[in-house]
Protein backbone atom coordinates (compact mmCIF):
# COMPACT_ATOMS: atom_id res chain seq x y z
CA UNK A 1 0.00 0.00 0.00
CA UNK A 2 1.12 3.20 -0.67
CA UNK A 3 1.54 5.93 2.54
CA UNK A 4 2.07 8.71 3.43
CA UNK A 5 2.64 12.35 5.16
CA UNK A 6 3.82 13.31 8.10
CA UNK A 7 4.51 11.25 11.51
CA UNK A 8 4.01 12.55 15.07
CA UNK A 9 6.74 9.46 15.86
CA UNK A 10 9.38 8.27 13.64
CA UNK A 11 11.48 5.60 14.66
CA UNK A 12 14.93 5.46 12.82
CA UNK A 13 17.19 2.35 12.87
CA UNK A 14 19.38 0.50 10.47
CA UNK A 15 17.21 -1.49 9.40
CA UNK A 16 13.70 -1.27 8.79
CA UNK A 17 11.42 -4.13 10.75
CA UNK A 18 9.96 -5.91 7.72
CA UNK A 19 11.36 -8.61 5.02
CA UNK A 20 10.98 -9.16 1.52
CA UNK A 21 8.72 -11.78 0.41
CA UNK A 22 8.79 -13.05 -3.18
CA UNK A 23 5.42 -14.92 -4.38
CA UNK A 24 5.41 -17.71 -6.79
CA UNK A 25 4.33 -15.28 -9.75
CA UNK A 26 7.48 -12.74 -9.07
CA UNK A 27 5.39 -10.07 -7.18
CA UNK A 28 7.01 -9.34 -3.66
CA UNK A 29 5.29 -8.09 -0.88
CA UNK A 30 6.43 -7.08 3.00
CA UNK A 31 6.12 -9.25 6.25
CA UNK A 32 6.92 -7.90 9.40
CA UNK A 33 10.04 -9.62 10.58
CA UNK A 34 9.89 -11.29 14.21
CA UNK A 35 11.70 -9.07 16.91
CA UNK A 36 11.28 -7.31 20.16
CA UNK A 37 11.53 -3.70 18.91
CA UNK A 38 8.81 -3.63 16.47
CA UNK A 39 6.44 -5.52 18.25
CA UNK A 40 7.05 -2.76 21.08
CA UNK A 41 6.32 0.38 18.78
CA UNK A 42 3.85 -0.73 16.84
CA UNK A 43 1.17 0.18 18.96
CA UNK A 44 2.57 3.45 19.34
CA UNK A 45 3.02 4.05 15.57
CA UNK A 46 -0.59 3.02 15.11
CA UNK A 47 -1.74 5.36 17.83
CA UNK A 48 0.31 8.25 16.49
CA UNK A 49 0.53 8.01 12.51
CA UNK A 50 4.22 6.35 13.01
CA UNK A 51 7.21 5.83 10.51
CA UNK A 52 9.99 3.80 10.47
CA UNK A 53 13.57 5.14 8.61
CA UNK A 54 15.39 2.05 7.71
CA UNK A 55 17.77 0.02 4.87
CA UNK A 56 16.06 -2.82 3.54
CA UNK A 57 18.77 -4.72 3.94
CA UNK A 58 19.81 -4.96 0.07
CA UNK A 59 22.15 -3.05 -2.18
CA UNK A 60 21.05 0.30 -3.96
CA UNK A 61 17.34 -0.20 -3.02
CA UNK A 62 15.06 2.38 -2.77
CA UNK A 63 11.04 1.66 -2.67
CA UNK A 64 9.02 4.26 -2.52
CA UNK A 65 7.49 4.68 1.20
CA UNK A 66 4.85 2.13 1.38
CA UNK A 67 2.59 0.97 4.70
CA UNK A 68 2.43 -1.80 5.96
CA UNK A 69 0.47 -2.60 9.74
CA UNK A 70 0.00 0.59 10.21
CA UNK A 71 3.51 1.84 9.81
CA UNK A 72 4.61 4.13 6.79
CA UNK A 73 8.56 2.47 6.38
CA UNK A 74 10.92 5.21 4.25
CA UNK A 75 13.44 3.17 3.09
CA UNK A 76 17.13 4.72 3.35
CA UNK A 77 19.59 2.93 0.14
CA UNK A 78 22.79 2.21 0.33
CA UNK A 79 25.18 1.58 -2.51
CA UNK A 80 27.31 -1.50 -2.52
CA UNK A 81 30.45 0.48 -1.42
CA UNK A 82 28.19 1.82 1.43
CA UNK A 83 27.06 -1.27 2.58
CA UNK A 84 31.36 -2.59 2.60
CA UNK A 85 32.58 1.14 4.36
CA UNK A 86 29.26 1.98 7.02
CA UNK A 87 27.80 -1.13 7.64
CA UNK A 88 30.66 -3.82 7.12
CA UNK A 89 33.36 -1.35 7.91
CA UNK A 90 32.67 1.29 10.38
CA UNK A 91 29.60 -0.32 11.87
CA UNK A 92 30.63 -3.60 12.25
CA UNK A 93 34.55 -3.78 11.95
CA UNK A 94 35.11 -0.68 14.15
CA UNK A 95 32.39 0.15 16.63
CA UNK A 96 31.03 -3.15 17.34
CA UNK A 97 34.68 -4.76 18.18
CA UNK A 98 35.54 -1.66 20.12
CA UNK A 99 32.32 -1.39 21.90
CA UNK A 100 32.97 -4.44 22.46
CA UNK A 101 36.12 -4.90 24.68
CA UNK A 102 38.12 -5.01 21.80
CA UNK A 103 37.64 -8.82 21.71
CA UNK A 104 38.94 -8.55 18.01
CA UNK A 105 40.98 -5.69 16.85
CA UNK A 106 38.75 -2.63 15.77
CA UNK A 107 40.13 -1.70 12.33
CA UNK A 108 40.19 2.61 11.73
CA UNK A 109 39.78 3.67 8.43
CA UNK A 110 39.16 7.20 7.11
CA UNK A 111 37.45 6.21 4.05
CA UNK A 112 34.98 4.12 6.26
CA UNK A 113 33.88 6.70 8.73
CA UNK A 114 33.46 9.17 5.76
CA UNK A 115 31.13 7.02 4.83
CA UNK A 116 29.37 6.65 8.10
CA UNK A 117 28.99 10.13 8.26
CA UNK A 118 27.74 10.20 4.97
CA UNK A 119 25.05 7.83 5.42
CA UNK A 120 24.41 8.82 9.08
CA UNK A 121 23.67 12.46 7.33
CA UNK A 122 21.04 10.63 4.34
CA UNK A 123 19.51 8.80 7.60
CA UNK A 124 18.77 12.27 9.18
CA UNK A 125 17.13 13.85 6.22
CA UNK A 126 15.22 11.10 5.44
CA UNK A 127 13.49 11.37 9.30
CA UNK A 128 13.16 15.64 8.82
CA UNK A 129 11.21 14.99 5.70
CA UNK A 130 9.27 12.28 7.31
CA UNK A 131 8.92 14.14 10.95
CA UNK A 132 5.88 16.23 11.52
CA UNK A 133 5.95 19.78 13.17
CA UNK A 134 7.29 19.00 16.98
CA UNK A 135 7.23 15.23 16.70
CA UNK A 136 9.24 12.83 19.05
CA UNK A 137 12.11 11.05 17.16
CA UNK A 138 13.26 7.60 18.52
CA UNK A 139 17.07 6.94 16.63
CA UNK A 140 18.42 3.03 17.97
CA UNK A 141 22.00 1.88 18.07
CA UNK A 142 25.52 2.20 17.17
CA UNK A 143 24.86 2.48 13.41
CA UNK A 144 23.49 5.81 13.69
CA UNK A 145 25.23 7.86 16.72
CA UNK A 146 25.29 11.00 14.58
CA UNK A 147 21.96 10.95 13.91
CA UNK A 148 20.68 12.84 16.92
CA UNK A 149 22.75 16.16 16.37
CA UNK A 150 22.41 15.89 12.31
CA UNK A 151 18.43 15.40 12.69
CA UNK A 152 18.29 18.72 15.54
CA UNK A 153 20.49 20.67 13.15
CA UNK A 154 17.81 19.79 10.47
CA UNK A 155 15.03 20.20 12.69
CA UNK A 156 15.27 22.34 15.99
CA UNK A 157 11.64 21.23 16.92
CA UNK A 158 11.79 17.70 17.15
CA UNK A 159 12.04 15.73 20.40
CA UNK A 160 14.84 13.28 19.87
CA UNK A 161 15.58 10.19 21.76
CA UNK A 162 18.60 7.59 21.46
CA UNK A 163 19.05 4.38 22.10
CA UNK A 164 21.60 2.21 22.59
CA UNK A 165 21.53 -1.09 22.12
CA UNK A 166 25.66 -2.68 22.78
CA UNK A 167 27.92 -1.36 25.70
CA UNK A 168 29.17 1.60 25.67
CA UNK A 169 32.85 1.49 26.46
CA UNK A 170 35.05 2.76 29.19
CA UNK A 171 37.43 5.79 28.35
CA UNK A 172 40.36 3.31 28.31
CA UNK A 173 39.26 1.67 25.12
CA UNK A 174 36.71 4.76 23.37
CA UNK A 175 39.89 6.85 23.85
CA UNK A 176 40.83 5.31 20.85
CA UNK A 177 38.16 6.13 18.05
CA UNK A 178 39.96 8.69 16.43
CA UNK A 179 36.49 9.82 15.86
CA UNK A 180 35.55 9.91 19.77
CA UNK A 181 34.25 13.57 19.88
CA UNK A 182 32.49 13.97 16.86
CA UNK A 183 30.50 10.67 18.17
CA UNK A 184 30.05 12.45 21.42
CA UNK A 185 28.63 15.46 20.03
CA UNK A 186 26.24 13.28 17.25
CA UNK A 187 24.76 11.58 20.46
CA UNK A 188 24.44 14.78 22.32
CA UNK A 189 21.89 16.14 19.54
CA UNK A 190 19.28 14.05 21.63
CA UNK A 191 17.38 15.06 24.50
CA UNK A 192 17.39 11.35 25.47
CA UNK A 193 20.53 8.90 25.25
CA UNK A 194 19.67 5.65 26.75
CA UNK A 195 21.52 2.63 27.22
CA UNK A 196 21.23 -0.97 28.30
CA UNK A 197 23.28 -0.77 32.06
CA UNK A 198 24.00 2.22 34.00
CA UNK A 199 27.99 1.66 33.57
CA UNK A 200 27.30 2.83 30.15
CA UNK A 201 25.39 5.55 31.13
CA UNK A 202 28.14 6.54 33.47
CA UNK A 203 31.27 5.78 30.59
CA UNK A 204 28.79 8.08 28.05
CA UNK A 205 28.25 11.02 30.82
CA UNK A 206 32.53 11.10 31.89
CA UNK A 207 33.36 10.87 28.45
CA UNK A 208 31.35 13.69 27.08
CA UNK A 209 33.04 15.78 29.89
CA UNK A 210 36.43 14.81 28.81
CA UNK A 211 35.77 14.85 25.09
CA UNK A 212 33.82 17.79 24.22
CA UNK A 213 32.55 21.03 25.85
CA UNK A 214 29.87 19.64 27.77
CA UNK A 215 29.50 19.82 31.84
CA UNK A 216 27.61 17.50 33.75
CA UNK A 217 25.93 16.64 37.16
CA UNK A 218 24.48 13.19 37.74
CA UNK A 219 23.29 11.72 34.59
CA UNK A 220 22.42 15.41 33.09
CA UNK A 221 25.12 16.72 30.59
CA UNK A 222 25.06 20.56 29.67
CA UNK A 223 25.92 21.02 26.46
CA UNK A 224 28.07 24.17 24.78
CA UNK A 225 24.87 25.19 23.16
CA UNK A 226 23.06 25.43 26.30
CA UNK A 227 20.76 22.29 25.95
CA UNK A 228 20.63 19.69 28.27
CA UNK A 229 20.95 15.55 27.54
CA UNK A 230 19.71 13.61 30.21
CA UNK A 231 21.55 9.66 29.86
CA UNK A 232 20.08 6.62 31.85
CA UNK A 233 19.82 2.93 32.02
CA UNK A 234 16.50 1.08 30.36
CA UNK A 235 17.42 -2.76 29.76
CA UNK A 236 15.77 -3.64 26.71
CA UNK A 237 13.67 -6.77 26.67
CA UNK A 238 11.57 -9.74 24.73
CA UNK A 239 7.66 -9.91 24.01
CA UNK A 240 7.05 -11.75 26.29
CA UNK A 241 3.91 -12.99 25.21
CA UNK A 242 4.96 -14.33 22.03
CA UNK A 243 6.60 -16.71 23.57
CA UNK A 244 4.16 -18.33 25.97
CA UNK A 245 1.74 -18.19 23.24
CA UNK A 246 3.74 -20.07 20.99
CA UNK A 247 4.73 -22.35 23.95
CA UNK A 248 1.11 -23.20 24.64
CA UNK A 249 1.00 -24.57 21.10
CA UNK A 250 0.40 -28.40 20.48
CA UNK A 251 2.82 -28.43 17.79
CA UNK A 252 5.28 -26.73 19.89
CA UNK A 253 4.95 -29.14 23.03
CA UNK A 254 4.92 -31.58 20.47
CA UNK A 255 8.07 -31.37 18.65
CA UNK A 256 10.26 -30.47 21.53
CA UNK A 257 9.50 -34.17 22.90
CA UNK A 258 10.68 -34.92 19.21
CA UNK A 259 13.57 -33.12 19.69
CA UNK A 260 14.90 -34.68 22.65
CA UNK A 261 14.26 -38.26 21.40
CA UNK A 262 16.41 -37.33 18.01
CA UNK A 263 19.33 -36.84 19.85
CA UNK A 264 19.19 -39.42 21.72
CA UNK A 265 17.12 -38.53 24.76
CA UNK A 266 20.19 -37.85 26.87
CA UNK A 267 20.03 -36.93 30.29
CA UNK A 268 21.14 -33.32 30.12
CA UNK A 269 20.24 -31.16 26.70
CA UNK A 270 22.95 -28.18 27.04
CA UNK A 271 21.66 -25.83 24.25
CA UNK A 272 23.21 -22.43 23.36
CA UNK A 273 21.35 -20.43 20.37
CA UNK A 274 23.59 -17.38 18.89
CA UNK A 275 24.27 -15.22 16.07
CA UNK A 276 27.69 -16.56 15.07
CA UNK A 277 29.51 -13.41 16.64
CA UNK A 278 32.78 -13.61 18.44
CA UNK A 279 31.59 -11.41 20.89
CA UNK A 280 29.05 -14.73 22.24
CA UNK A 281 31.58 -17.12 24.03
CA UNK A 282 30.61 -19.85 21.30
CA UNK A 283 34.46 -21.36 21.80
CA UNK A 284 34.96 -20.88 25.89
CA UNK A 285 31.26 -22.74 26.53
CA UNK A 286 32.32 -25.58 23.77
CA UNK A 287 35.78 -26.03 25.33
CA UNK A 288 34.16 -26.11 28.66
CA UNK A 289 32.02 -29.04 27.33
CA UNK A 290 34.68 -30.47 26.08
CA UNK A 291 37.08 -30.91 28.84
CA UNK A 292 34.09 -32.51 31.22
CA UNK A 293 33.96 -34.93 28.32
CA UNK A 294 37.02 -35.59 28.26
CA UNK A 295 37.79 -35.95 31.67
CA UNK A 296 34.59 -38.18 31.85
CA UNK A 297 32.75 -35.66 34.62
CA UNK A 298 30.24 -36.53 32.03
CA UNK A 299 29.94 -39.08 29.24
CA UNK A 300 28.72 -37.96 25.71
CA UNK A 301 25.41 -40.49 26.28
CA UNK A 302 24.58 -38.65 29.32
CA UNK A 303 24.60 -35.48 27.87
CA UNK A 304 24.55 -33.91 24.33
CA UNK A 305 25.26 -30.19 23.52
CA UNK A 306 23.15 -28.40 21.18
CA UNK A 307 24.34 -25.02 19.92
CA UNK A 308 22.69 -23.05 17.15
CA UNK A 309 24.90 -20.40 15.04
CA UNK A 310 22.52 -18.20 13.56
CA UNK A 311 24.88 -17.09 9.92
CA UNK A 312 25.34 -13.35 10.76
CA UNK A 313 28.04 -10.36 9.22
CA UNK A 314 29.30 -13.01 6.56
CA UNK A 315 31.55 -10.85 4.67
CA UNK A 316 32.87 -9.42 7.36
CA UNK A 317 36.49 -10.98 8.19
CA UNK A 318 36.50 -11.76 11.93
CA UNK A 319 33.38 -13.27 11.29
CA UNK A 320 34.36 -15.47 8.64
CA UNK A 321 37.64 -16.96 10.53
CA UNK A 322 35.56 -17.64 13.65
CA UNK A 323 33.17 -19.64 11.69
CA UNK A 324 36.45 -21.69 10.80
CA UNK A 325 37.66 -21.64 14.50
CA UNK A 326 34.40 -23.01 15.99
CA UNK A 327 33.79 -25.85 13.45
CA UNK A 328 37.09 -26.82 13.75
CA UNK A 329 36.61 -27.19 17.39
CA UNK A 330 32.79 -28.86 16.90
CA UNK A 331 34.16 -31.53 14.29
CA UNK A 332 37.05 -32.09 16.50
CA UNK A 333 34.67 -32.65 19.57
CA UNK A 334 32.67 -34.75 17.40
CA UNK A 335 35.30 -36.56 15.77
CA UNK A 336 36.77 -37.38 19.95
CA UNK A 337 33.93 -38.09 21.34
CA UNK A 338 31.11 -39.23 18.72
CA UNK A 339 29.60 -41.88 18.01
CA UNK A 340 27.77 -42.85 14.60
CA UNK A 341 24.43 -41.04 14.87
CA UNK A 342 25.38 -39.72 17.77
CA UNK A 343 28.10 -36.48 18.04
CA UNK A 344 28.43 -34.25 21.13
CA UNK A 345 27.63 -31.25 19.84
CA UNK A 346 24.36 -30.90 17.11
CA UNK A 347 26.05 -27.32 15.21
CA UNK A 348 23.36 -25.94 13.25
CA UNK A 349 24.64 -23.22 11.00
CA UNK A 350 21.17 -21.68 9.92
CA UNK A 351 18.40 -19.40 11.08
CA UNK A 352 14.93 -21.09 12.72
CA UNK A 353 11.23 -19.91 12.65
CA UNK A 354 10.15 -18.61 15.85
CA UNK A 355 8.01 -21.97 16.83
CA UNK A 356 11.13 -24.03 16.57
CA UNK A 357 13.54 -21.94 19.02
CA UNK A 358 11.14 -22.26 21.73
CA UNK A 359 10.58 -25.85 21.05
CA UNK A 360 14.82 -25.73 21.51
CA UNK A 361 14.03 -23.47 24.60
CA UNK A 362 11.57 -25.88 25.69
CA UNK A 363 14.07 -28.61 25.30
CA UNK A 364 16.48 -27.41 27.12
CA UNK A 365 17.61 -28.34 30.81
CA UNK A 366 20.71 -26.32 30.84
CA UNK A 367 21.14 -23.12 28.75
CA UNK A 368 24.10 -21.65 27.93
CA UNK A 369 24.54 -17.89 27.35
CA UNK A 370 28.21 -16.94 27.76
CA UNK A 371 28.84 -13.80 25.83
CA UNK A 372 32.31 -12.55 26.84
CA UNK A 373 30.64 -9.09 26.47
CA UNK A 374 26.83 -8.63 25.32
CA UNK A 375 24.65 -5.42 25.47
CA UNK A 376 21.50 -7.58 27.21
CA UNK A 377 21.05 -10.88 25.75
CA UNK A 378 17.43 -11.42 24.84
CA UNK A 379 17.73 -15.15 24.33
CA UNK A 380 18.37 -15.30 28.36
CA UNK A 381 15.54 -13.74 28.64
CA UNK A 382 13.59 -15.84 26.02
CA UNK A 383 13.96 -18.98 27.44
CA UNK A 384 12.95 -17.84 31.21
CA UNK A 385 9.80 -16.80 29.54
CA UNK A 386 9.91 -19.86 27.45
CA UNK A 387 10.06 -22.07 30.65
CA UNK A 388 6.34 -22.17 32.07
CA UNK A 389 6.98 -25.84 33.85
CA UNK A 390 9.73 -23.59 35.69
CA UNK A 391 12.13 -26.11 34.55
CA UNK A 392 15.89 -26.15 33.66
CA UNK A 393 18.75 -23.56 34.65
CA UNK A 394 20.13 -21.26 33.42
CA UNK A 395 24.43 -20.54 32.67
CA UNK A 396 24.62 -16.66 32.02
CA UNK A 397 28.17 -14.55 31.72
CA UNK A 398 28.30 -11.89 33.92
CA UNK A 399 29.21 -10.36 31.12
CA UNK A 400 26.12 -9.88 29.60
CA UNK A 401 23.44 -7.22 30.60
CA UNK A 402 21.17 -9.38 31.72
CA UNK A 403 23.41 -10.28 34.38
CA UNK A 404 22.20 -6.93 36.19
CA UNK A 405 18.67 -8.55 36.19
CA UNK A 406 18.99 -12.18 36.39
CA UNK A 407 21.95 -12.38 38.26
CA UNK A 408 20.03 -14.17 41.68
CA UNK A 409 18.21 -16.71 40.24
CA UNK A 410 20.73 -17.55 37.03
CA UNK A 411 23.89 -19.66 37.52
CA UNK A 412 26.62 -16.63 36.97
CA UNK A 413 29.84 -17.01 35.69
CA UNK A 414 32.91 -15.72 33.71
CA UNK A 415 33.45 -17.24 30.50
CA UNK A 416 36.99 -16.77 30.58
CA UNK A 417 37.41 -19.15 33.44
CA UNK A 418 37.17 -22.12 32.01
CA UNK A 419 37.59 -24.83 35.11
CA UNK A 420 34.52 -21.93 36.58
CA UNK A 421 32.50 -22.76 33.47
CA UNK A 422 33.09 -25.72 34.12
CA UNK A 423 32.06 -26.53 37.53
CA UNK A 424 29.09 -24.23 37.03
CA UNK A 425 27.94 -26.78 33.87
CA UNK A 426 28.08 -29.14 35.65
CA UNK A 427 26.09 -28.01 39.24
CA UNK A 428 23.35 -26.65 36.37
CA UNK A 429 23.15 -30.06 35.59
CA UNK A 430 22.84 -31.27 38.73
CA UNK A 431 20.21 -29.37 40.00
CA UNK A 432 17.52 -30.47 42.23
CA UNK A 433 14.06 -30.18 40.94
CA UNK A 434 12.63 -27.91 43.93
CA UNK A 435 16.09 -25.55 43.47
CA UNK A 436 15.28 -25.30 39.81
CA UNK A 437 11.81 -24.49 40.28
CA UNK A 438 12.83 -21.84 43.21
CA UNK A 439 15.40 -20.68 40.82
CA UNK A 440 13.15 -20.15 37.56
CA UNK A 441 10.37 -18.69 39.55
CA UNK A 442 12.73 -15.66 40.61
CA UNK A 443 13.79 -15.50 36.75
CA UNK A 444 10.31 -15.93 35.85
CA UNK A 445 8.94 -12.86 38.43
CA UNK A 446 11.61 -10.24 36.52
CA UNK A 447 10.75 -11.36 33.16
CA UNK A 448 7.67 -11.31 33.31
CA UNK A 449 6.80 -7.97 34.77
CA UNK A 450 9.69 -6.25 32.68
CA UNK A 451 8.65 -7.16 28.97
CA UNK A 452 9.52 -5.09 26.01
CA UNK A 453 6.31 -3.04 26.11
CA UNK A 454 7.31 -2.20 29.56
CA UNK A 455 10.71 -0.73 28.14
CA UNK A 456 9.11 0.91 25.23
CA UNK A 457 6.81 2.54 27.97
CA UNK A 458 9.63 3.84 30.25
CA UNK A 459 11.62 5.33 27.85
CA UNK A 460 9.31 7.28 25.73
CA UNK A 461 7.61 8.39 28.98
CA UNK A 462 11.39 9.91 29.81
CA UNK A 463 11.73 11.49 26.66
CA UNK A 464 8.35 13.04 26.40
CA UNK A 465 7.96 13.70 29.90
CA UNK A 466 10.53 15.99 30.94
O1 LIG B 1 21.81 -5.97 11.61
P1 LIG B 1 22.85 -7.04 11.71
O2 LIG B 1 24.24 -6.53 11.44
O3 LIG B 1 22.51 -8.26 10.94
O4 LIG B 1 22.94 -7.51 13.24
C1 LIG B 1 21.83 -7.90 13.97
C2 LIG B 1 21.61 -6.97 15.17
O5 LIG B 1 22.59 -7.21 16.15
C3 LIG B 1 22.33 -6.50 17.34
O6 LIG B 1 22.98 -6.99 18.41
C4 LIG B 1 22.52 -5.03 17.09
O7 LIG B 1 22.39 -4.29 18.27
C5 LIG B 1 21.46 -4.63 16.06
O8 LIG B 1 21.56 -3.26 15.74
C6 LIG B 1 21.62 -5.47 14.82
O9 LIG B 1 20.56 -5.20 13.91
Amino acid sequence: MESTGKSTFVVVANRLPVDRVTAADGSTTWRRSPGGLVTALAPVMRAYDGAWVGWTGSADDAPAPFSTDDMDLVAVPLSPEEINRYYEGFSNATLWPLYHDVIVAPEYHREWWDAYRRVNERFARAAAEVADEGAVVFVQDYQLQLVPALLRQLRPDLKIGFFLHIPFPPTELFAQLPWRRQILEGLLGADLVGFQREGAADNFVSLTERYTDATAEDRRVRTADGRTVRARQFPISIDVSEITDLVSEPDVVMRSAHIRDEIGSPKHVLLGVDRLDYTKGIGHRLKAFGELLAGEDITPDEAVMVQVATPSRERVEAYQTLRDEIELQVGRMNGEYGRIGQPAVHYLHSSYERAELVSLLRTADVMVVTPLRDGMNLVAKEYVAARTDLRGALVLSEFAGAADELGDGAFLVNPHDIDGLKRTLLAAMRIEDAEAEQRMKQLREHVLTHDITRWADDFLAALIGD
